[in-house]
């Protein structure tokens, strides 16, 4: 058992903080990443703040992460108690905040078994490819509504992918019910949402109590996130009574030898946790890739070249393309660095006292990763707020992003695959048929801002812009009924 002297060594540096409140107001809760930044052009790649007892390290370097969260991860893995969002409304079930130990391990296999690798997650590129196209379709129909089309395009494929559950083109019960859920969860999670996370005991208070109404509100987004995780099973469980069920990650983990209590509720919340980690993410990678298309047409320009040469005018690009695609998959790499869909990762809690580089770590200690920062260091990637794909591309690349925003260690996203996959086919069926630019008002163009929003999931700020088919057969190749 390790037990330091708290004097010797001494914690990271750090903004000092005020007498008894300590660093209660130096936590930023608006586009923390910026004052993380600072801390470290200030304090040095490692610093810390502690806010009412609970020690809080922000890493700013991705050496530092790497020694830290992959090296010696058996003690870096936990993550953070939320008494509300996690004990009371019961997000942690979900794999995002499960506490290091066996039931991860579970939930962690069960993704591996099915998304784990990229030839698991081919399985899924049909459905994938099915619903791109739909999208294109919608785009075509409805271009004013891109962002919406984005949203209702990643929900359906990640339903067929979880539960094999084929959405409805308007008002889909579950669409609805996991937008909910998922607006919910990023409340809940966001630090300091609720007094009580800090004043454990508001916990036990009834619910007539004075100022206990969030126990009203945590009840009712608990029976939200219930029926968000058992109404999808029921109906995996009912198709396969009925011979029906399609591949689904579902489906896939109840075949085989009869299942005990615990590993029902395992595969249920598992599949879960594909729906809340991967749909809310990828439309943010896909909305910023729309962004960067509307601010960089030079870029665009290329990418449509690349797939003219390749593609032709007679298809649209699919899954089996990606190999002869090299500027689409730069531009897909661009997109995650461009924009940090999680930039401040999801913390780590550290499970046992420990010194790194000569700083007491003390046991409970949440460990932040400025993963934005990480990808906008000018020493790492030249002209970091340019989006250029050729960064990517001939003899000296730059660092591959995905090695840093999808975080790290054993809690690295288990959704790498089809994060990647979705955003490659979306990007590449998006350019072979239209042509994305500023949109036009009053004969004014509007030059979209760039103001990451700030969130545990970070989206870029919605904006205007004009999604036009190239040409007429683009056209033809939009509405065509592909049999795939
Ligand atoms: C652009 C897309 C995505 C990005 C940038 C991203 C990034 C991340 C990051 C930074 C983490 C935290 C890792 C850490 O704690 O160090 C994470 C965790 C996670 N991601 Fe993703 N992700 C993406 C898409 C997906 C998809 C498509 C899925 C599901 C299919 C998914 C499921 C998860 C889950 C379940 C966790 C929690 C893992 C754990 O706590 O052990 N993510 N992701």
């Amino acid at each position: 058992k390790q037990v330091f002297n708290k004097k010797n060594p001494p914690y990271p540096p750090g903004p000092p903080g005020w007498p008894i409140i300590g660093n209660v107001l130096d936590m930023p809760y608006i586009r923390p990443w910026l004052t993380f930044t600072e801390w470290g052009e200030k304090y040095g790649d490692i610093s810390h703040i502690n806010i009412l007892g609970q020690h809080i390290v922000v890493v700013n370097s991705v050496k530092i992460a790497m020694d830290m969260l992959d090296n010696k991860s058996t003690i870096y893995s936990d993550r953070p108690i939320l008494p509300v969002g996690g004990e009371l409304i019961g997000w942690k079930n979900v794999m995002t905040l499960l506490p290091y130990g066996d039931q991860l391990r579970r939930h962690r296999k069960n993704f591996h078994s099915v998304i784990g690798t990229r030839a698991a997650v081919a399985i899924y590129s049909q459905v994938e490819e099915i619903e791109t196209h739909q999208f294109l379709k919608r785009v075509l129909a409805k271009p004013d509504q891109l962002q919406a089309h984005v949203r209702h395009t990643a929900g359906a494929v990640i339903l067929r992918i979880s539960h094999g559950y084929e959405v409805k083109e308007n008002d889909d019960p579950f669409v609805g019910l996991a937008g909910r859920v998922l607006v919910q969860w990023s409340r809940a999670t966001a630090p300091g949402a609720f007094l009580a996370d800090v004043v454990p005991f508001l916990i036990k208070v009834p619910e007539w109590f004075p100022g206990a109404g969030f126990k009203r509100l945590a009840r009712e987004w608990h029976d939200n996130l219930e029926e968000l995780v058992c109404a999808p099973y029921k109906f995996v469980v009912d198709q396969m009574a009925a011979g029906i069920a399609p591949e689904s990650f579902t489906s896939n983990l109840l075949r085989g030898d009869s299942l005990s209590a615990e590993d029902e509720h395992d595969v249920k919340w598992s599949a879960a946790a594909l729906y809340a980690g991967g749909s809310d993410t990828t439309v943010a990678t896909i909305n910023a890739f729309f962004l960067a298309m509307t601010l960089f047409p030079d870029v665009q320009k290329k990418a449509q070249a690349e797939i003219d040469a390749v593609i032709g005018p007679d298809r649209l690009p699919s899954f089996a393309d990606q190999e002869s695609l090299p500027y689409i998959g730069a531009l897909v790499k661009e997109a995650l660095r461009w924009h940090s869909v999680i930039p401040t990762g999801f913390a780590h809690c550290v499970s046992k006292d420990d010194i790194h580089d000569g700083y007491y770590i003390p046991k409970g200690s949440m460990v932040v990763t400025n993963i934005w920062f990480m990808m906008n260091d000018p020493k790492r990637y030249a002209n970091p707020s340019q989006f250029n794909p050729e960064r990517f591309l001939g003899k000296e690349p730059e660092t591959d992003p995905r090695t840093i925003c999808f975080g790290f260690g054993r809690r690295i996203c288990p959704g790498i695959y089809l994060a990647e996959a979705s955003v490659w086919l979306s990007a590449a069926m998006s350019l072979a048929v239209f042509d994305v630019s500023k949109a036009v008002e009053n004969g004014i163009e509007i030059i979209p801002e760039v103001d990451p929003l700030s969130g545990t999931i970070s989206h870029p700020k919605p904006f205007k812009c004009s999604v036009k088919p190239r040409s007429p057969r683009a056209v033809a190749l939009i509405e065509q009924d592909v049999d795939y």
